[in-house]
């Protein structure tokens, strides 16, 4: 039996205030340092490893994480999750984005439809089709090859496809699967579309049209914007564009696409990277093949966060000590430290996915917590970062928890040794002495030149970054999200935060504004 509670009427989370902090500086040097770094240490999935050595947390504080999790009945919901619940409360929703790349459970029937069957069905329809645009089979109205792909969509429908493409770009190329070059466009700032379509060959393109609910202003505008492109070089634009949308979607039955694959209702936007939304464009431009080898990691991530163990269950594990720090520890922000510049763009993803998530003030039934939910998120790869917001980071009034990712092996393998050691050496140096500089700190009589310590992080080390170890690591961050919602005993699924601002720019449009709006829209000449 399931029981839904907030975190603050749980014994397990008063008992977790009382537990003897820890003194991360301290532990972190030595011998004791050393033998946290080796023993701190879980497997995610094969060939990537999430390490908590420089967290804040000794065994005393993992035991009272795992009494949390077991009381708060983390794995229990998400078995009850991807078994078909309606875990999507506020929208009456199931959520089914595990299904998408995995039997993790029962069957899930909805809708009279076996949901398994309907996400595998769409993929092979997306295969079939990107297999026949490879092949030439599907062309353009002159008869010639589709040479580059253009994704149109914001927020769910952009950021994780976009961050996938860009982290599988150089691998792909590398080892010759690079099929068909990818762009993006989101924002309904003309100058987005523009600068896209001048860099591409309309001729050549197809357009991918992708909003769940088919009612997206920013996405419909730029599908008008693209089409007059279309129609401004003489192309027919119902044959450069598909769409991916929802079967209950305005889109779904136009005549003006190329052909149509579906999500539902039933996959959030910021979880729908393997779900249609990311399959078409990744399977464009890498092949069937690798989206498939993405999706296969991502399952493993998900196999592995069934397990009861916190200890053995990374996302659970990463979750649960995010909620000490959130919620025990006070800190206000988690930064993601990618050393990849293939994954440049997934802390943009993380921010939608996490703080979309879980920025809420209000529990699974719509009452107030008394509670600090979500912390904000950002981040950027390193070392750039370095040169930039680290000195916060170290030195700053505030202590910001930090989520390294890292990997023993570059993805293109061209590399320079520069001083007896090479670039990938390099970063990797930079990012283990991140971690300890962060943790131990180092005194200094000057107080300008003084690191206190104590600063936590984590890193996810990975052998190298692949379409499976991508897919794992968007797995593990979709659970690490939604274990924490289930803590906090939010909804993370709805967001009802992002509307009052789209209604209000509707009133603006329609010039039906007074006051500090009407004064707004006047400064800004709408
Ligand atoms: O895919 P769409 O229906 O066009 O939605 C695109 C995005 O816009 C909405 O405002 C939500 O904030 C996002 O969660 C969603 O991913």
């Amino acid at each position: 039996m399931i029981n839904w509670k907030n975190t603050d009427t749980l014994a397990s989370y008063q008992e977790l205030a009382n537990v003897k902090r820890v003194n991360l500086a301290e532990a972190m040097s030595g011998e004791q340092g050393a033998e946290r770094v080796k023993n701190y240490s879980v497997s995610m999935t094969e060939g990537l490893d999430y390490n908590y050595a420089a967290k804040e947390v000794d065994d005393t504080v993992i035991d009272a994480l795992a009494k949390l999790a077991d009381e708060a009945q983390l794995v229990d919901k998400f078995e009850a999750l991807y078994n078909g619940e309606v875990i999507n409360t506020g929208e009456n929703r199931l959520v089914l984005h595990h299904l998408t790349r995995g039997q993790l459970g029962d069957k899930v029937v909805a809708d009279g439809v076996d949901k398994r069957a309907f996400y595998v069905e769409q993929q092979e329809k997306i295969a079939d089709f990107a297999n026949k645009v490879h092949a030439g089979e599907i062309v353009n109205g002159a008869g010639e090859k589709f040479t580059t792909v253009v994704q149109i969509g914001i927020g769910g429908s952009d950021l994780g496809p976009r961050a996938m493409y860009l982290a599988l770009e150089n691998w792909a190329k590398k080892n010759g699967l690079f099929k068909m070059e990818a762009k993006f466009i989101s924002n309904v700032d003309p100058d987005d579309a523009a600068a896209v379509l001048n860099a591409i060959d309309v001729a050549h393109s197809i357009f991918v049209l992708v909003s769940k609910s088919g009612t997206t202003l920013e996405t419909l505008t730029n599908e008008s914007f693209v089409k007059d492109a279309l129609k401004n070089a003489g192309l027919d634009a119902s044959k450069h564009m598909i769409a991916v949308t929802s079967e209950t979607s305005p889109l779904a039955k136009s005549d003006d696409y190329l052909a149509a694959f579906f999500m539902d209702d039933y996959i959030g936007g910021r979880y729908s990277s393997t779900s249609a939304v990311g399959g078409a464009v990744l399977s464009l431009a890498f092949g069937p093949e690798v989206f498939a080898q993405f999706l296969e990691g991502a399952a493993a991530a998900d196999k592995s966060a069934t397990n009861k163990d916190v200890r053995k269950n990374a996302a659970l594990l990463d979750a649960m000590i995010g909620v000490y720090e959130r919620n025990i520890l006070g800190y206000p922000a988690t930064a993601v430290l990618p050393y990849s510049q293939a994954l440049s763009r997934f802390p943009a993803h993380l921010q939608q996915l996490d703080m979309e998530s879980n920025g809420k003030s209000v529990n699974r039934f719509g009452e107030p917590v008394d509670y600090v939910t979500g912390p904000v998120i950002f981040g950027e790869p390193g070392t750039n970062g370095q040169h930039s917001f680290y000195q916060l980071l170290h030195q700053g009034t505030d202590i910001v928890p930090l989520q390294f990712i890292g990997f023993k092996n570059s993805q293109i393998g061209t590399d320079v040794v520069i001083q007896d050691s090479t670039s990938q050496q390099k970063l990797c140096a930079n990012v283990a002495a991140q971690i300890v500089a962060f943790a131990c700190g180092k005194s200094d009589e000057n107080r300008n030149k003084n690191f206190e310590g104590g600063r936590p992080s984590s890193i996810i080390i990975g052998e190298k970054l692949d379409p499976k170890t991508l897919g794992a690591l968007l797995a593990h961050y979709e659970n690490k999200v939604m274990f924490q919602g289930f803590v906090w005993n939010l909804n993370s699924f709805d967001q009802e935060g992002v509307q009052l601002g789209k209604v209000l720019a509707k009133r603006v449009l329609a010039h039906e504004t007074d006051g500090a709006l009407k004064v707004f829209s006047d400064l800004l000449n709408i």
